[in-house]
């Protein structure tokens, strides 16, 4: 089943999503605010975002959302998470009734604690909304090496038809009808991915990173179950799959971040990293929900500045001893 794609954000992740719609045999419409961006995709390239990748032919990249958007039989939201809001009140009256919302950033909303899903809702509440999520760099995608995400919908046949639609032998989608499980590990392993990195840049050692990314893991877990999610989401890719790349590979720009915090550098003019953000208000919602979640915590202060690492490590080290489950 080929549609008309529109994706709606020029960076690294939309061009590379463009490109695999085309491929998948979609008819593709990318809009970005940039006019350079998007006289870069149509000479076939994007050098601020992928550097050195050559872009698909067949990307009819524009400014003007509203023709972007005309015809589309589905919407890929990659605009990061924290703009997401300004950019759907911006476009939101130019996405055709009952057309479904992908969102592919991964974040929870900074100021109001909402996730990405909620937040498309509150523009466009006759819409399908969906999350694409998973362990997939954008310039592996680019690349065409291979990986598998995860679609989800609440009407799962939805994700089903989408995940059809959107794979390839080399992007292969799974389906699920657990929104909120997806839009959680997405969001939630960027944090911990900060924290990996950080641990490494400090020199900590390889056992404490393991250490790290697993006691993240039931943080996330206990997250995901508090938000109703399922075991099975959290164990999939957008959960376990997501944190194991992230946290492994200085390919991760979150992961990057940490490391340059751990290590001391200048974090300034540093490309984006979503659980910069993400940190503070996961650290909030489990504080609220009296959800045990210290290195989720430990993440917000160290960014925040109101500890350094050495400090996080020791109260976390510190921390009354417990059983391992639960
Ligand atoms: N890169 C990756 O490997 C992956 C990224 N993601 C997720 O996708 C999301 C986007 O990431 P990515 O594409 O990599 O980020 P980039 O930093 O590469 O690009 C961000 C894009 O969003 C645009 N943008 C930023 N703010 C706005 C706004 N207010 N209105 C309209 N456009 C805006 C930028 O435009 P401009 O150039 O004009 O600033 C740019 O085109 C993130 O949530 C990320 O976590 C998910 C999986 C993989
Ligand atoms: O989400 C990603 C891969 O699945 C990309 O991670 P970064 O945003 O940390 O680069």
């Amino acid at each position: 089943m080929s549609m008309r794609v529109a994706v709606l954000g020029g960076g690294a992740w939309g061009t590379a999503l463009a490109m695999q719609m085309r491929r998948a045999g979609n008819a593709v419409a990318l809009w970005a605010r940039d006019e350079a961006t998007v006289e870069a995709i149509r000479r076939r390239e994007n050098p601020a975002y992928l550097p050195g990748i050559e872009v698909d032919a067949g990307i009819e990249a524009s400014t003007d959302w509203a023709a972007t958007l005309d015809g589309a039989g589905c919407v890929l939201a990659v605009i990061p998470a924290q703009s997401l809001r300004g950019a759907l009140a911006k476009v939101a009256g130019s996405v055709p009734a009952d057309v479904p919302m992908v969102l592919c950033a991964k974040g929870i909303e900074h100021d109001s604690g909402l996730l990405l899903s909620q937040v498309a809702a509150e523009f466009l509440p006759n819409n399908p909304v969906a999350a694409l999520s998973g362990p997939s760099f954008a310039a592996d995608l680019a690349n065409g090496l291979p990986t598998a995400v995860v679609i989800a919908a609440r009407e799962e046949p939805m994700a089903v038809r989408l995940a059809q639609a959107f794979s390839t032998e080399r992007f292969r989608c799974y389906s699920t009808g657990d929104l909120v499980g997806v839009e959680i590990g997405g969001a939630l392993k960027n944090v911990f991915a900060i924290a990996a990195g950080a641990v490494t840049g400090a020199g900590l050692g390889a056992s404490a990173q393991a250490a790290m990314v697993t006691r993240g893991f039931v943080e996330l877990r206990r997250i995901a179950q508090a938000f109703g999610a399922e075991p099975e989401t959290v164990m999939g890719l957008s959960g376990l799959g997501d944190l194991l790349l992230t946290c492994s590979s200085a390919q991760s720009r979150n992961f990057a971040y940490g490391l340059a915090l751990g290590r001391g550098e200048s974090l300034a003019g540093r490309p984006l990293a979503e659980g910069v953000a993400t940190a503070g208000i996961a650290a909030t919602i489990a504080g609220r929900r009296g959800i045990e979640a210290p290195i989720i915590s430990a993440v917000a202060a160290i960014l925040a500045g109101s500890i350094t690492i050495n400090e996080a490590v020791s109260a976390l080290m510190t921390r009354p001893l417990r059983a391992e489950a639960g």
